[in-house]
């Protein structure tokens, strides 16, 4: 039951399961991948799969295992400035084309990538750790964003706005920004490009991706598909390397005319600085510190198993995780017990292995937070609930935890944990928990659990967040706007609103309309 919440209803389809989970050893599964020929370890610039030019290259490490999976490129200011040209010189005939065309692409690109989901949930699991489920979901997740936005590329109309002078016709053209450059994290390694490249490609724009250097084989992956669907060289190239060097090129080059970024706020923030000097289009979807607010007049067992799917979705380390879990003083004990009930049933290990639904953390610097973050809490009068140590796997495996009596001095409160922590903190009044929840300067998601259907309003419309889950912890969906307010970000992914970040409006006016 638990494994299915983390899955979610919502991000996986169920046609698209595996029939049968399956147990499989890493070897096999990096063979598998190989013989279906998207196991890709150099960069795609102009339709060419590239070397670095100076041959350079970055291993790429299974954190579940320590294995070397493979050695990919590493590239920076030179590959970048061509995969820019490339990209720059795609535009026109790609802007050109007719919406059904772009449209006929992008369908093709979603129907290869859902053929090929096994192989590419297995290479996600591989390089990122995340449970082979929680990979397809993913897979399922990422390839509907270039579904929804095929569609959208039909949709994408202009206006006429009525004149106010009678020998005049005033209209509003939707034109594509240009070439796109666009950064990506290592939580989510397929759909954090989808989400972006999607709605790019779907209304003209060419776009450069630089995945995470932790997790780049999903992403040059799916760009093989890309091109096997027919979108042309050069519409869509990946570079992998020095992120600075990259970054910077990006920023720097005149030729390119939006950045978007999902990734840490501290980043963001750098990318949003360097785009001014050329004045760019910026998109970001940053940090959270998402509260889960649980009522005294919740359903406890949906309040569990939402929390539970809210918190330990990809082993905590989603930017939409319940950060803070805010539980009111009535039904704290008895929520208390419960939750820490349902995390001990998590299994814990090697995602491919049949059962796991919690993999291990991306990185050692990612265990040693957590270790801060709990010690602090521990120090400040926190209580360990559950959990509270590196999980007995070793590498970078950790125990789910539950920590009680978490209040909001606590580190554990003020930033993303990132990690798989569920901070318990009381609070008496529905004031109290607004104003808890509000004071932080992310605000991407938040959750509320409540049986009365007043207060799910009220507190809703008082949550300054961009995201709300009312009864229900896994929310995320393509066909709904995902975005921040405050510190979390910039414009809207996904859903209708999500292709207007990629259009520019251009109003024009037809004058002199008198007759001869
Ligand atoms: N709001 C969202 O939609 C969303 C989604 C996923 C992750 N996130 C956030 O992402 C963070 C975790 O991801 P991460 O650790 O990969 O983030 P990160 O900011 O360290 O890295 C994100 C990407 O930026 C690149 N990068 C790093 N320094 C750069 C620079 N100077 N110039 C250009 N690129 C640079 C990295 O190589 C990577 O590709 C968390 O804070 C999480 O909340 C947000
Ligand atoms: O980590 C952030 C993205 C997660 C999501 O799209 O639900």
């Amino acid at each position: 039951m638990h494994r299915i919440a983390l899955v979610g209803r919502h991000l996986l389809n169920p046609s698209l399961v595996l029939r049968r989970q399956m147990s499989m050893e890493p070897r096999a599964a990096v063979d598998r991948v190989r013989q279906s020929g998207l196991l890709k370890a150099q960069g795609l610039i102009g339709g060419k799969w590239t070397d670095a030019y100076d041959g350079k290259t970055i291993e790429v490490q299974n954190p579940a295992t320590g294995d070397i999976i493979t050695n990919v490129a590493y590239m920076g200011k030179k590959e970048t400035t061509d995969a820019i040209s490339s990209a720059y010189g795609t535009f026109n005939s790609w802007s050109k084309l007719t919406a059904s065309e772009r449209s006929r692409c992008l369908r093709k690109w979603y129907d290869l990538m859902i053929s090929h989901k096994e192989e590419l949930a297995l290479l996600m699991t591989l390089e990122q750790g995340k449970p082979l489920k929680e990979a397809l979901g993913e897979v399922a997740y990422g390839a509907g964003f270039i579904e929804f936005f095929a569609e959208e590329a039909k949709r994408i109309y202009g206006d006429i706005i009525p004149a106010t002078l009678a020998d005049r016709r005033l209209f509003v053209l939707k034109q594509p920004v240009g070439v796109v450059g666009a950064i990506t994290p290592w939580n989510f390694p397929l759909a954090m490009i989808t989400r972006k490249v999607g709605p790019a490609l779907a209304s003209g724009c060419t776009v450069i991706v630089k995945p995470s250097e932790y997790t780049p084989l999903t992403a040059l992956a799916a760009a093989e598909l890309s091109l096997q669907a027919g979108i042309p060289p050069g519409a869509l190239n990946v570079v992998v390397g020095n992120a600075s060097d990259i970054g910077d090129t990006l920023l720097q080059s005149t030729k390119v005319r939006k950045i978007t970024f999902t990734g840490s706020t501290a980043v963001g923030k750098k990318l949003l600085a360097g785009s001014a000097n050329t004045v760019k289009r910026v998109s970001l979807e940053l940090g959270g510190n998402a509260p889960c607010i649980v009522f005294d007049d919740a359903d406890l067992d949906v309040a569990v198993q939402g929390t539970l799917a809210a918190k330990f979705r990809n082993s905590g380390q989603t930017c939409v995780c319940a950060n803070r879990i805010l539980v009111q003083e009535g039904i704290y004990e008895k929520f208390a017990n419960a939750f820490a009930k349902a995390v001990q049933d998590l299994q814990v290990g090697n995602g491919l292995l049949e059962g796991i639904a919690q993999g291990p953390l991306i990185n050692k610097a990612a265990v040693e937070k957590v270790e801060t973050f709990i010690s602090d809490a521990t120090s400040k009068g926190a209580n360990v609930i559950l959990g509270g140590k590196r999980h007995s796997l070793g590498m970078t495996f950790y125990e789910p935890t539950v920590l009680g009596n978490v209040n909001d001095e606590m580190l554990i409160s003020r930033e993303e944990v990132f990690g798989p922590v569920a901070p318990l903190l009381r609070f008496k009044t529905e004031e109290d928990a607004i104003r808890m929840a509000n004071d932080t300067n992310a605000g991407l998601a938040a959750y509320v659990f409540t049986t009365s259907i007043p207060r799910s309003w009220r507190v809703t419309e008082a949550l300054e967040y961009g995201l709300v889950g009312v009864n229900e912890g896994l929310i995320s969906t393509e066909v709904a706007p995902f975005g921040g307010y405050k510190q979390s970000g910039l414009g809207r992914e996904g859903s209708k609103y999500g292709i207007d970040e990629y259009l520019e409006l251009k109003y024009v006016c037809l004058g002199n309309m008198k007759e001869a």
